[in-house]
């Protein structure tokens, strides 16, 4: 229940439906009442009933007082004047007449009910994507290493329609059938006390069966939902590493990774229905056994004459007591519909609710243009309740060039990580001149970085909306940008030069082209702190050469944090830090580190002379 009303709330504000959808719910509810009430007079002429009329007819149209005999009353004062007027035929066509109208306007209002509701349907789907879209744009990197791509897709495929189609759709069910059951029960009580408490006995034990059915509902829908992210999940992974797979001719393997997906998917579906089909012959069988017994209680009350029931009231009674059913089976059905909606959105509503551990304290700095240095003062870092960094001590003064060096999984990711706040140190502190970057706003701290990356994120756009990015540069900003990072050319030599369109990650793009695109994103961005994380894909010789160009005037003149895989790249560096297993176990210059016997540095770059030899 908390879960649906948390949905409900993604409609705000109700005030622009709920006031209008309930008095759309009391006008068609009534409407289609009357109908079937109207069984009862249709009746009375029919069999010839109608000298009864007149004696409970009101001599003068009554003056109007809320309630039931008003209507019955003014009913009656009509009913009897055709009869007076037109004779018996007359009457029965004054009856029908009132019920084709009744039934119009009962329609009308359920109609207009409908799309009131497709209105709010929309809005709270809308609405949901956005907090959820929001909520995932918003979470520290960190979150996505924890959690399956595919399964964050479903969430926002099917586990949304699957919100639509269950929570959204029995609204109806929820909040109009409630309605009508109490509105065709006060009309029971009205015709007969008796019978009504009769049947009120026989139905809580039909209402527990469903009740027993939606429980076992719900938590096959919560194995199913988490066998469709999981199939998400391979379908996600075969999209990303079609040519791994191929090439390791491995299209077997993966049909069969995904058979197993597609087969439980199948099988807990299949069950799910099983379940679900259930529920309907159960409540007929049950509605129509609660009709029974009444005909035969009934019988027995009006044929042992201990009731003033009349014969047509009697069958009215049992006509409208059947159409109670309806709602009910309306509403029991949306009981199994919801519990399967209720599970998906409670696996949406379970990331909306997730708070970004990386995120802005109340009333944070906004940190002032970098001026001095970055400072790591005794930092420490855990994956988890994995430590991978141990008390680095780092400053990087303005201006200089730091690299970090040394063999893989030894942090140097990590340490670069933690300067634009994708994680926050778990120990010590990172400064930028002076200022803690966890007390200054995220955006502030990533405004004054520049980040190139060992994959290259490109957008499946224009070459030149992937340089512009996020900027408001003019086309000559762009263009000079280009130039400066070695891009133009191959970029004019393109089909429709700037305007040519990437494809999806940039796959369109050869490796060194796509680093030099986000080497003029981050020119363009004129950042004055850079982060690079060099490429280890080995680029052929021009390509690198253009590569490095291209980095060497992005660099200048800024403060860089330079990972290094190629020692030769970064010999220039004012120091260079050699961290292995999370610590800083060597650092200097270039000849420094190289001085020194038998140290990490000086085995990392023999071996790298010899491959290089080879
Ligand atoms: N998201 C993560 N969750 C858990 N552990 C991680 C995560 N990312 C990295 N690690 C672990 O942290 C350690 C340091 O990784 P990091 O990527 O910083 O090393 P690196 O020096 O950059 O390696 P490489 O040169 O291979 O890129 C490794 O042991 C790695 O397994």
């Amino acid at each position: 229940m908390k879960t649906y009303l948390r949905i409900l709330q993604y409609a705000r504000p109700l005030a622009n439906f709920l006031p209008q959808y309930l008095v759309y719910t009391v006008l068609g509810t009534f409407f289609g009442l009357a109908n079937f009430t109207l069984i009862i007079p249709l009746l009375q002429v029919l069999f010839d009933k109608t000298d009864k009329v007149p004696q409970v007819a009101p001599t003068h149209l009554p003056a109007f007082h809320f309630g039931l005999d008003w209507i019955k009353d003014t009913f009656n004062y009509f009913f009897a004047g055709m009869l007076a007027a037109q004779g018996k035929l007359g009457a029965l066509a004054f009856v029908c007449v009132i019920v084709v109208v009744s039934v119009m306007l009962s329609n009308l209002f359920r109609y207009l009910s409908l799309r009131l509701l497709a209105t709010v349907r929309a809005r709270v789907i809308r609405n949901l994507r956005r907090a959820l879209y929001h909520r995932i744009v918003e979470l520290q990197l960190g979150y996505f290493s924890g959690e399956r791509k595919g399964d964050l897709l479903s969430r926002f495929t099917s586990d949304v329609q699957e919100v639509e189609t269950s929570v959204v759709n029995t609204m109806t069910a929820v909040i109009q059938e409630p309605f009508k059951i109490v509105a065709f029960f006060a009309l029971l009580f009205y015709i007969s006390v008796p019978l009504t408490l009769f049947t009120l006995i026989l139905l809580p034990l039909s209402g527990g069966a469903i009740a027993g059915v939606a429980k076992r509902l719900r938590r096959q829908a919560e194995i199913s939902q988490s066998t469709l992210g999981s199939m998400m999940s391979v379908i996600d992974e075969t999209l990303g590493g079609i040519r791994v797979i191929k090439a390791f001719n491995a299209q077997g393997y993966i049909k069969g990774k995904f058979e197993e997906q597609n087969d439980n998917y199948a099988r807990t579906s299949r069950r799910i229905d099983n379940t679900r089909d259930l529920a309907s012959p159960f409540s007929e069988f049950a509605g129509v056994s609660v009709v029974a017994g009444l005909l035969y209680y009934g019988g027995t009350l009006i044929l042992g004459g201990h009731s003033s029931l009349t014969g047509e009231t009697f069958i009215g009674y049992v006509v409208l007591f059947s159409q109670v059913l309806t709602p009910a089976k309306a509403l029991s059905g949306s009981f199994g519909n919801i519990q399967r909606g209720l599970v998906a959105g409670e696996r949406v509503l379970r990331i909306i609710d997730t708070e970004p551990t990386v995120r802005d304290r109340p009333g944070a700095l906004v940190l002032p243009p970098f001026a001095r240095e970055i400072e790591l003062r005794d930092v420490q870092f855990s994956y988890g309740d994995t430590p991978v960094l141990y008390d680095l001590n780092l400053t990087i003064k303005k201006g200089q060039m730091v690299a970090l060096v040394g063999p893989s999984g030894g942090g140097k990711s990590t340490v670069a990580d933690l300067l634009p706040r994708f994680y926050d140190a778990s120990g010590g502190q990172l400064l930028i001149d002076g200022h803690d970057v966890r007390a200054c706003t995220i955006h502030s701290v990533r405004d004054q970085m520049g980040i190139v990356t060992q994959e290259s994120i490109l957008f499946n756009d224009t070459i030149f909306n992937n340089i512009r990015f996020n900027t408001e540069a003019t086309e000559a900003e762009v263009i000079e940008a280009a130039k400066i990072a070695n891009a133009h050319e191959f970029i004019v030599a393109s089909p429709d030069g700037y305007q040519t369109m990437i494809g999806d990650r940039g796959g369109r793009l050869s490796g060194g082209q796509r680093q030099r695109l986000s080497i003029a994103r981050a020119i363009l961005r004129n950042p004055p702190i850079l982060i690079l994380d060099e490429a280890t894909s080995a680029l052929d010789t021009e390509s690198e050469k253009l590569v490095q160009e291209a980095l060497q005037r992005l660099m200048a003149a800024r403060t860089s944090l330079v990972i290094a895989h190629r020692l030769s790249t970064v010999q220039h560096a004012d120091e260079i830090i050699v961290l292995q297993h999370g610590r800083i176990v060597e650092r200097g210059t270039h000849d420094e580190l190289l001085r020194r016997p038998n140290g990490v540095y000086q085995r990392l770059s023999s071996l790298q002379t010899n491959a290089a030899l080879v």
